[in-house]
């Protein structure tokens, strides 16, 4: 299998409190080789702590990760990440930025003419000399996923890469993403909190459940696209997620009000 997660755990140790907390544990997902799956769960549950282990930046502490065959443990240029805030350098502009990361392996024409391929992908060749505080943060984030794509990476891993866009200019941005997916062929890993945007983007839906974390469903999306929100079938879809995350997040909430209560007694 393309991407393929065995039997992950995750337990962060806290040495000066000496206490640990598990994250997850036991997370099983093999993704074939250019599909889009999203992941879906209440605050807490891991899905960023499950990104950044597909990235490489957070190591397991029990099981196995591997990309075609090769263990993933430290990060590298076949995994591109693209997260909530696009973390750009505001003293590059646009072209530098994407370039950056390009700069060693590529003469300065070469990333140049490389980078201006992936800013009209995104939409942004005639900005390609602005610098980042002239943007507006959709086309902040445009530019992080010129970046990354520019890295050519097998995996592409987007941590709520929307989450912090208004909705119409979230929405532009979903088609966008589609349009990328469809022409690059990237497997995408992409972690939201919105049941529309996994329904409307992905192939496949994984949603997980805390305390402890867990995959409590993995949900195969066939409708044809583009998907309309009004359509029958997105509805139902839309309902059962939601029926599946609100028993976790009651969970999550009867707990931290019981905490609440145990330390104001
Ligand atoms: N470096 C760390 N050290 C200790 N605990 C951590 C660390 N990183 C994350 N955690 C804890 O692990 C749990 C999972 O965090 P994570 O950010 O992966 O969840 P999430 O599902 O992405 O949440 P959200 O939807 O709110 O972004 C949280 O309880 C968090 O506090």
């Amino acid at each position: 299998m393309f991407l393929q997660m065995e039997n992950i755990g995750k337990t962060f140790i806290d040495q000066e409190k000496q206490s640990s907390f598990e994250v997850f544990s036991d997370i099983r997902i093999t993704i074939p080789e250019n599909q889009f799956v999203s992941i879906l769960g209440p605050s807490g549950c891991g899905k960023s702590t499950l990104l950044s282990i597909v990235a490489g930046l957070e190591n397991t502490t029990e099981g196995s990760i591997s990309l075609q065959g090769k263990e993933i443990n430290k990060p590298g240029p076949d995994r591109g990440m693209v997260f909530q805030q696009p973390s750009l350098f505001p003293w590059l502009d646009v072209r530098g930025n994407v370039t950056f990361p390009l700069r060693k392996r590529l003469s300065k024409q070469d990333a140049d003419n490389h980078a201006d391929r992936f800013l009209k992908m995104v939409q942004l060749s005639k900005f390609k000399n602005h610098y980042i505080y002239e943007l507006s943060g959709g086309m902040q984030q445009r530019v992080a996923i010129a970046r990354a794509l520019a890295m050519d990476p097998k995996v592409l891993l987007m941590d709520e890469p929307f989450g912090a866009l208004d909705e119409q200019t979230r929405h532009i941005l979903q088609d966008k993403l589609l349009d990328i997916w469809q022409e690059t062929q990237k497997t995408i890993l992409f972690v939201t909190h919105s049941i529309q945007e996994a329904i409307k983007l992905s192939d496949r839906i994984i949603v997980m459940g805390t305390r402890p974390g867990r995959i409590i469903s993995d949900i195969p999306i066939d409708l044809q696209r583009p998907r309309e929100r009004e359509d029958r079938n997105v509805i139902e879809l839309e309902q059962h997620i939601m029926e599946l995350l609100k028993i976790e997040i009651n969970k999550v909430l009867k707990e931290e009000l019981s905490d609440e209560f145990q330390h104001s007694s």
